[in-house]
């Protein structure tokens, strides 16, 4: 999967909720995608009162407001890719699914909207964000079902081991081979390529590196395609928002024609920086962000 745009800069798209001290969530993706030569927008889905310590209100715009904020970006600017994070509930799934038909992921063309590359349809990253490191929920349990009939849309989707066992309907995985076994059922029962990340695994292969997997699926009878990222396990508790940025720099990435395989080490060795380089930051007493921008003000 690559991508014409005939832009320097890309454009990418955020379509998420927000977070106020700025470490997860829009905040996390727009810097994620200027980290990595992009320019960034945003949709809100949800107003989320948190901070590094924890999730206190949610509140959730009319979901016409929503479709106008979607609509008021696609009528007027063409989008190189799109990074989809907390959806919140299966109305808002329903909007975003509605109006991502209208861009071409139903595998009908686009309508006519006088932008140069009218007809190319934006690479759409999705973050199945169901829950916080703090354990709050951000996904009400109905929704979860449809953000399962959500995922075919998606080129890439990039679960924790948590939201994994959600979306394969098992426990979550201890060891990287159960991890795997999971994603390659998802990528091949949703036809996604699944990112299986391995932040949260705890075994002895996990205390010193980082496994991240790419999980391409297969049609009945193809050989199985799966490759294995490791980088070093930084030992902070400044995770908030890991999962968030990832996927938004692998969307700014595939915007500038990158492939998940060549763009992911790219964004493993960031992650590094970001994550070592977080403890220069000050904010907040729980899990605190990561520095988005260590790699560029060293
Ligand atoms: N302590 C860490 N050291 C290095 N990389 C990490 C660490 N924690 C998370 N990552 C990386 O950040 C990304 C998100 O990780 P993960 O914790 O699995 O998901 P989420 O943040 O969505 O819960 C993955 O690419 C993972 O490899
Ligand atoms: C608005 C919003 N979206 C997503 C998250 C979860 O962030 P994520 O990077 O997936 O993971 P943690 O921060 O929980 O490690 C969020 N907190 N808020």
């Amino acid at each position: 999967m690559s991508l014409t745009s005939p832009r320097s800069i890309p454009n990418i798209l955020s379509i998420a909720g927000t977070d106020p001290t700025g470490g997860a969530g829009i905040q996390a993706d727009l810097k994620s995608f200027a980290a990595h030569r992009g320019y960034g927008m945003c949709v809100v889905t949800a107003l989320v009162a948190q901070n590094t310590q924890g999730v206190r209100e949610i509140h959730l715009p009319p979901v016409s407001f929503l479709r106008a904020q979607l609509d008021a970006v696609s009528d007027d600017v063409a989008l190189d890719a799109i990074k989809i994070g907390m959806l919140g509930t299966e109305e808002i799934i329903s909007t975003v699914a509605d109006w991502l038909d209208t861009l071409g992921f139903r595998g009908e063309l686009p309508e006519a909207t006088g932008h140069d590359d009218a007809g190319a349809r934006p690479v759409l990253v999705l973050d199945p964000v169901m829950v916080a490191t703090s354990g709050d929920r951000l996904l009400d349990a109905a929704a979860e079902s449809a953000l399962i009939a959500f995922l075919p849309r998606a080129d890439l989707i990039t679960p924790n081991v948590p939201e994994l066992a959600l979306l394969a309907g098992g426990e979550p995985a201890t060891e990287p081979a159960g991890l795997i076994a999971q994603a390659r059922a998802v990528a091949d029962q949703h036809q996604v390529v699944v990112l299986a990340k391995g932040g949260h695994l705890d075994d002895a292969s996990a205390q010193e590196s980082v496994l991240d997997t790419l999980v391409y699926p297969t049609q009945s009878g193809e050989r199985a395609e799966e490759e294995q990222f490791r980088s070093p396990r930084i030992h902070t508790q400044n995770t908030h928002g890991t999962g968030c940025s990832v996927s938004a720099a692998l969307a700014a990435l595939a915007a500038r024609g990158h492939s998940w395989s060549t763009a992911l080490p790219v964004v493993k060795d960031w992650m590094t920086a970001a994550l070592q380089d977080s403890e220069r930051l000050d904010v907040g007493q729980g899990h605190g962000p990561i520095q988005h921008f260590a790699q560029l003000w060293r």
